[in-house]
């Protein structure tokens, strides 16, 4: 291991969480689908070599036992303060390397997490990266070496606002990492790359091609 990782993960409240995918698998419940999503996002970080320790930052009450189930530790989130404030609160409790990263990356290949740690590894001291999503908008992955606050600027165009704030894009050709499922098409996306067992087995005889 290069490096020490801990990665933080926050997930909104089920019922408000992935808006966008909402009937994206006809017949299969929302809140299903979104837990689905999660549960593979922490089963691939939770068996990526660099990582070790989880923090996962939610308060619903069924991510928080997939998380203590796949061995992370829980916080609760802060109160109606949004994204980066949980991401903020996670970072707050890590003295060495931390790296957030969102909980929609249903086809993550721990192999592909891990090259992208290693790769902020071998960036300049002091140095903030992050990993943008396929479209290239939007960021998928905000790491920040030891001692260096992670500074989250998640949200709508969040890759120009990493960049802005002085992080720097990693260019790796890491596919499954940069698969966010926000949408419909994105979750057929990511089928297409491999689906964790969880989210694919919800997405049996749902999607084609
Ligand atoms: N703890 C916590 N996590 C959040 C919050 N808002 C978003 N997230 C998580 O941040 C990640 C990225 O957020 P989005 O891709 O916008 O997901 P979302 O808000 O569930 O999706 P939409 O409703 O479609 O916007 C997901 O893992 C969310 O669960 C929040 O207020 N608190
Ligand atoms: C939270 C983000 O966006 P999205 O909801 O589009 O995944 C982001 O990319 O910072």
């Amino acid at each position: 291991m290069s490096q020490p990782w801990t990665v933080v993960v926050p997930v909104k409240r089920l019922v408000a969480a992935k808006s966008r995918l909402r009937g994206g698998l006809p017949g299969v419940p929302h809140e299903e689908l979104a837990l689905a999503l999660v549960a593979d996002t922490l089963d691939a970080v939770r068996a990526c070599p660099e990582v070790v320790e989880v923090l996962v930052v939610t308060d619903d009450a069924r991510v928080r036992a997939e998380a203590l189930a796949a061995t992370a530790r829980v916080l609760p989130d802060v109160p109606d303060a949004g994204l980066n404030a949980a991401f903020r609160h996670g970072a707050a409790q890590v003295s060495g390397p931390v790296a957030g990263i969102t909980a929609d990356l249903p086809a993550l290949r721990p192999a592909e997490l891990a090259a992208a740690l290693r790769a902020v590894g071998e960036a300049p001291p002091g140095v903030r990266c992050y990993v943008a999503d396929a479209p290239g908008a939007g960021t998928v992955l905000l790491a920040a070496p030891a001692g260096v606050p992670l500074r989250p600027c998640f949200g709508p165009g969040s890759a120009t606002a990493h960049a802005a704030s002085g992080a720097r894009p990693l260019a790796g050709d890491w596919p499954s990492l940069r698969r966010d499922v926000d949408t419909p098409d994105d979750l057929a996306a990511a089928a297409r790359l491999g689906l964790g067992p969880r989210t694919a087995r919800l997405a049996a005889g749902c999607l084609t091609g």
